[in-house]
Parts: C-alpha cells; sequence; structure tokens
C-alpha cells in the first residue's frame, strides 16, 4: 500500500501549497474539506490540519471531530488547525495584540527537537493570523517562539501531535520544507515513494481493472492533459481508447495537421474531425464574446456527440480533468453541501451523453502531470505547450469571425510564436498569442495610404492564469516581430504590445 498523509482543509488560501509542498516530497496526499465524509481515516499515514479564515473563537467556526485522529495517527496542525489544538483541549486563544502578517524569525528554538532538525535560531517564517494561542494546554510542550509569538509552535506530550502556528508551506518560510519532511519522514515515517512512474505502474493497473474490456471516448485537444489522461488509458487498454480530435477551425495555424500527426506516433488512436465549416457557419455575425463562447461550446457538444455515437458500445467518457480544477470547487467552509464538479472541462458533456467517466489525473497538479508525462517519454515540446483556450482564436477575434480573419490572426500568431521559439523566450514565458482588433487604421506603406487591421501580441508570465503580469519581451525581438508581421501578413498595419496585468485586465481579450 502506496502511503498517503490527509490534509484537511478548513478554507485557507494555502491548503493548495500544503498539498504541493508534500508531494514535493514525494509523497501522496490528499484535501477533504474537515466535514467531508468521502475519506477513511485508516486509508492515512499522517494527517495535516490547515490554516483557515475562521477564528476559533467564533461560533460558527469549524469544528473537526479528531476522535479517531488525534493520539492514533502523527497530527500537524498549521495556524487554524494549531489554535484549534490549543483551544479545544484546555488551552487559551484570543486576539493577538500585534496582528502579525508576513516575516517572522524563530528566536527559540527547544534543542533536540526531531520537529526542528536541521533548522536554526533565527530561520525566517512566514506568518498570517490575528489570534494568538495565550496558554498552552498542561500536556502541551512549548518547542518555538519567535520574538511575538511566544506559543509558535508545540508538541503534545506522549503523542506525535505537533502544532504551528506560522505556514512551512509557503515559499517565504525558508526552512518549510525541512519542518514538513522532519514530521512526515522522520517523526511520522511516511515513505518518500511517491513518484511519477509509481504512478503511472499503479494508475495503469487500476485503470486494467476499473474499464476491462469497455470501450472509452476522450477528446483530445493537443494540449498537455488530454494527451497525458490519453496515454495512460491506451497504455491500460490499448485500442479501446478511441480518441476524437476537433478541428473547430480556430485552431492555430496547421496545428490540426501537426497535432495529428503527432499523435499517429505515439501510437494512439485518433479520429481527427474536421467541423471548421461547421463551427464557422455557425458562428458568422455573432460578435458578442459571450455569443460566440455559447455556440463554439454547443457545437463542439453536437460535433463530438455525433462522432462518440459512431462507436459501438462506448461506456466511459475520459477526461483530462486535473487537481487543481477538483479543488477549486470544492469549497471548506460552504457547509456539507459542496460538491466536487467532475465536468469541468467539457461542461455538460457528460450529463448528455449518459457516459460514465474516468479521470485518471484528477489527483494531480499540472507540473505533475509534465512529470508523469515525461516519465511516459511524451515529447518535451508537447508537454512544455503553452495553455491554449478551447475556444482558440474565437475569443482573440474581436467582434464577428470570418474565415478572412481567421487566416489573417493563424499567420501572426505563428510568426509571433515562432518567433518567441527562434529567441529562446518561449519556454520563459507562460502564454502567448495574439489579438486582431476590429478597427482599422492608416498607414503609409510604398507611400500609398493603407486602412488595415491592427494587431496585438500578449505574452504573459503566471503560474495558474488566475493572476498575470505581461512580460518584459526585450524590444528588439517585439521590433523584429512587429516588421515580419507588417511585412508578411496582408491585411495588416500596426502591431502593438499588450502591458495589463491581470487583474485588472484578463489573459484572453473576450
Ligand atoms: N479541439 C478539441 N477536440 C477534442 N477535444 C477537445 C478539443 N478542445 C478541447 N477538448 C477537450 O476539452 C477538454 C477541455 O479543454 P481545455 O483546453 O479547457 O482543457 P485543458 O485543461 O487545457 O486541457 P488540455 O491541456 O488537454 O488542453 C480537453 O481536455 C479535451 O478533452
Ligand atoms: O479552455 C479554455 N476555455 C475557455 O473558454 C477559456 N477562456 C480562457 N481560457 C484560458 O484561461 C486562462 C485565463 O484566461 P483569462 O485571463 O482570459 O480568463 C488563459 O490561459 C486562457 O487562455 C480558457 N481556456
Ligand atoms: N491563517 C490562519 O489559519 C488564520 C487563523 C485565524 N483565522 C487567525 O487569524 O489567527
Ligand atoms: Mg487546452
Amino acid at each position: 500500500m502506496q502511503h498517503k498523509v490527509l490534509i484537511l482543509d478548513f478554507g485557507s488560501q494555502y491548503t493548495q501549497l500544503i498539498a504541493r509542498r508534500v508531494r514535493e516530497l514525494n509523497i501522496f496526499c490528499e484535501i477533504f474539506p474537515y466535514n467531508s465524509k468521502s475519506f477513511n481515516v485508516e486509508d492515512y499515514s499522517a494527517v495535516i490540519l490547515s490554516g483557515s479564515p475562521f477564528s476559533v473563537r467564533a461560533e460558527n467556526a469549524p469544528h473537526p471531530n479528531l476522535s479517531q485522529i488525534k493520539g492514533k495517527l502523527p497530527l500537524l496542525g498549521i495556524c487554524f488547525g494549531a489554535q484549534y489544538l490549543a483551544h479545544n483541549f484546555g488551552g487559551e486563544v484570543g486576539a493577538s495584540n500585534t496582528r502579525e502578517y508576513g516575516r517572522a524569525n524563530l528566536s527559540f528554538i527547544k534543542g533536540e527537537e526531531l520537529f526542528f532538525e536541521g533548522v536554526s535560531e533565527g530561520s525566517q517564517v512566514w506568518m498570517s493570523h490575528s489570534d494568538t494561542i495565550l496558554d498552552l494546554p498542561e500536556s502541551y510542550e512549548l518547542i518555538a517562539s519567535t520574538h511575538d509569538v511566544k506559543n509558535a509552535a508545540f508538541k503534545i506530550k506522549d503523542e506525535n501531535t505537533y502544532g504551528i502556528q506560522f505556514h512551512p508551506e509557503v515559499y517565504h518560510s525558508s526552512d518549510g520544507l525541512t519542518i514538513l519532511k522532519n514530521f512526515l519522514v522522520n517523526i511520522a515515517g511516511v515513505a518518500q515513494t511517491w513518484t511519477p512512474d509509481s504512478f503511472v505502474e499503479t494508475t495503469v493497473a487500476e485503470l486494467k481493472e476499473k474499464l476491462g474490456n469497455d470501450k472509452v471516448v476522450l477528446g483530445l485537444s493537443g494540449g498537455v492533459d488530454s494527451t497525458v489522461a490519453a496515454t495512460l488509458i491506451s497504455k491500460a487498454i490499448g485500442k479501446n481508447l478511441y480518441c476524437i480530435f476537433v478541428n473547430n477551425g480556430l485552431l492555430r495555424k496547421n496545428e490540426f495537421e501537426n497535432v495529428l500527426d503527432q499523435y499517429k506516433h505515439m501510437g494512439l488512436n485518433v479520429k481527427g474531425v474536421d467541423a471548421s465549416a461547421r463551427f464557422l457557419k455557425e458562428l458568422a455575425g455573432e460578435s458578442d464574446p459571450e455569443g460566440k463562447r455559447k455556440i463554439i461550446g454547443r457545437v463542439f457538444i453536437e460535433t463530438f456527440d455525433d462522432e462518440a455515437h459512431e462507436i459501438k458500445d462506448v461506456s466511459w467518457l475520459a477526461q483530462g480533468t486535473i487537481y487543481p480544477d477538483v479543488i477549486e470547487s470544492v469549497s471548506a467552509t460552504g457547509g456539507p453541501s459542496a460538491t466536487i464538479k467532475s465536468h469541468h472541462n467539457v461542461g455538460g458533456l457528460p450529463d448528455f451523453m449518459k457516459l460514465k467517466i474516468v479521470e485518471p489525473l484528477n489527483t494531480l497538479f499540472k507540473d505533475e502531470v509534465r512529470r508523469v508525462g515525461k516519465s511516459m517519454g511524451i515529447d518535451a515540446e508537447l508537454l512544455g505547450r503553452h495553455p491554449f483556450p478551447g475556444p482558440g482564436l474565437g475569443i482573440r477575434i474581436l467582434g464577428d469571425i470570418t474565415p478572412e480573419k481567421v487566416r489573417i490572426l493563424q499567420e501572426v500568431d505563428a510568426i509571433f510564436v515562432q518567433g518567441l521559439k527562434d529567441a529562446g523566450l518561449y519556454d520563459k514565458v507562460w502564454q502567448a498569442g495574439a489579438m486582431l482588433l476590429p478597427v482599422n487604421s492608416v498607414g503609409v506603406m510604398g507611400d500609398e495610404r493603407t486602412y488595415e487591421k491592427a494587431v496585438v501580441l500578449r505574452a504573459v508570465e503566471s503560474t495558474d492564469g488566475m493572476t498575470a503580469d505581461w512580460v518584459n519581451l526585450p524590444y528588439e525581438f517585439l521590433q523584429k516581430t512587429s516588421n515580419k508581421i507588417i511585412n508578411s501578413v496582408k491585411g495588416v498595419n500596426r502591431v502593438v504590445y499588450d502591458i495589463s496585468s491581470k487583474p485588472p485586465a484578463t489573459i484572453e481579450w473576450e
């Protein structure tokens, strides 16, 4: 049995980060809302309690039942989790005199403490709290302090239970990972065996067992998630996996042909469906952003459904849903009714098609999906691809969409992206693309007046697309790219660079 760690979420903004850090130690972990009924404590080797926006003193504060956990399994409470362990077992938590946010340093660490092995006094820790533990319960032992927070870390005598006021999961706690490792590996004895290779091995075995001789259909987008999902499932059931790659007419230049070709070399059973004419026909005349998105979504579902019906006796729909898709839809403090949206990827598709869902990547973060992809030998270029939105160029052509506009934007985008690759900038940028504006502007080319389209180049850095900043691309690169676009793309006489961050702007223009 694989060792795994349970993280109980009380609604902290950092809960996902705890999981990422634990995974960095090659230890598998899962997050559940503290009041979830969907986990079995017996399945875990250690438990971590997250922080929370709630004060333990508030009447409506989360009140987890720890009777099966505390004293029975190694347990670490972080911030709210630590306060809870103090407050509810005979200690006292109150409002702190000075609210502490940000940097602090450990000014005292109890000697010979396994929990702090390799951590020295002075070590920087990150704080984010307005309550503080005023008094520890009788059986608790103080093991570290900062200048302002006396009870910064404690352990319970004769139990493997620890509490810390600071956040070891954030990057700015410089020994955070060491502390988590001390707790999980040295104290709890959890094995560091969770690697991409072991994930592939166990997942393929599970998929074989689950899917047997059933047929599975999967939408391939050319993106990372669906490609890695397809490769895993294909390893388990081979030709019983039917992949469908839809050309919605809004893909990048030559993308449909290139991606299909790439998939053929990977041994996947893929059908390319060129529905571009159908999409463009349905989109004709629509210029409202939401209207366009709805049409693209609907026609995608119709096309996919038509194709899936061509496959006899298919009973599963596979999706490339990844962990953040799942967690983002779970709310720890939203009450017991909080549900997980399993249909995140292709809104509505599963209900509509009455197929069972299989999502082999739904416990992985994006960087882990890439590592798993790499361990299965998927091409590095494919794994390093920038995200590309499902509605494609449809939400980068402002206003109504025509075949001519698609052609222009494909050309511009291709020059920009190839230019980034040639200049060694592609991997330094999180996402890049071009927008076609619905305005003409006056120019002069070869002594003649022109009145043509303006395009926007956008390149952003980000980690998850939720927030983003524009990238400081070298002027020389911008200059070269602009020249090349204006000189070679007919219909464009002006190029501008988008210098807006998200928020307040979004990455896509529509
Ligand atoms: N052109 C397409 N043809 C077939 N399926 C598609 C297409 N575009 C998207 N999909 C399906 O819809 C899902 C959601 O697409 P989206 O781009 O939102 O997801 P994603 O998280 O970026 O995944 P990926 O990395 O696989 O693109 C994809 O995982 C894929 O299953
Ligand atoms: O698959 C997708 N379907 C969509 O409808 C969609 N809209 C935006 N995006 C991508 O999401 C990230 C954030 O984009 P925004 O800042 O424009 O919201 C960026 O990476 C966008 O490319 C989409 N991806
Ligand atoms: N980050 C936290 O867990 C904060 C806990 C509690 N809400 C406080 O302000 O002290
Ligand atoms: Mg995609």
